[in-house]
């Protein structure tokens, strides 16, 4: 039985994978950094990377929403689908591609507005709006799914950047809800905060897959163990193992899988 059929009262589809990647190779230049990897993102699922330093998870997860059309030496080949369409087709539009597919990085970074017009900005450039009173609940919700709200409320003309570490990637997580993706990447959302601030955004995570499909990176197996449903392991560009979170924490069927959890290898 699939964890997925946990979560009481949201109309759940697990079948169908949101995201398809198949034979997929990145370079860099000539460095080859991921090396013909397969896999499913499920619907409503989170899904951790993890492996050691350098083995491509950044790398993997950029291509999802191609973060790496940005930089200049990076080749990405075989084939990526959201809902069954080519995410690499020339007619999509990175921009819109990353309406639908946002992401939240490791070092919160806020744009030097007001905690209402960071939320506000991407709804305003994809025309979600019709009406300032349409705006300000989008900011609202956005702000709420980012569990931000309550803290906030009173000062939403103050800057962003006024607020502590761990509000900020909130806020840059509700930054990314406001435009309603469908899937949302994160790079080590947690990596710069500390442990309550932790707990708050893992408790976010949670909540977060009911409307979404989530992608984290993350060096922390404790980490990946409490919030994912699925995990993959990634190793020298590869992908060792795919698999429920439990089994590959309890049972990995590859070694270098049991040396990495084991603290043996990374
Ligand atoms: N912009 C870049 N230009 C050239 N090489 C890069 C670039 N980004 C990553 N690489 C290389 O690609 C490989 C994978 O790096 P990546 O950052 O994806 O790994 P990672 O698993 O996310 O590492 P970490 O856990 O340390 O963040 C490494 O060999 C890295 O040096």
């Amino acid at each position: 039985m699939n964890d997925m059929s946990r979560l009481a009262g949201s109309a759940i589809d697990v079948e169908t994978p949101k995201i398809l990647a198949r034979n997929v190779n990145v370079f860099y230049g000539d460095t080859h950094a991921i090396r013909d990897v397969n896999v499913d993102i499920a619907n409503n699922t989170v899904t951790a990377f993890i492996g050691p330093s350098g083995c491509g998870k950044s790398t993997f997860l950029r291509c999802l929403n191609r973060m790496n059309d940005t930089i200049d030496s990076c080749r990405v080949t075989g084939s990526m689908r959201l809902d069954g369409e080519d995410i690499y087709d020339k007619r999509v539009d990175p921009v819109q591609l990353r309406a639908k597919v946002g992401m939240v990085f490791q070092k919160p970074n806020p744009f030097p507005k007001s905690i209402f017009d960071n939320v506000a900005y991407g709804p305003k450039i994809h025309g979600l709006a019709r009406s300032k009173s349409d705006l300000e609940e989008i900011v609202e919700r956005a702000l709420r799914r980012g569990a931000l709200w309550d803290e906030v409320k009173d000062r939403l003309h103050a800057p962003g950047t006024g607020l502590s570490g761990g509000q900020q990637q909130r806020l840059c997580i509700a930054r990314a809800v406001a435009t309603e993706p469908e899937v949302l990447l994160m790079d080590e959302p947690c990596s710069a905060l500390d442990p309550i601030a932790t707990a708050q955004v893992e408790e976010l995570i949670d909540e977060l897959r009911r409307n979404f499909s989530v992608v984290i990176v993350t060096h922390s197996m404790q980490q990946a163990a409490r919030v994912s449903q699925n995990t993959a392991f990634f190793h020298l560009g590869q992908l060792v193992e795919f698999g429920e979170t439990g089994q590959i924490f309890t049972n990995p069927e590859d070694p270098r899988t049991e040396s990495y959890i084991t603290g043996r290898i990374g």
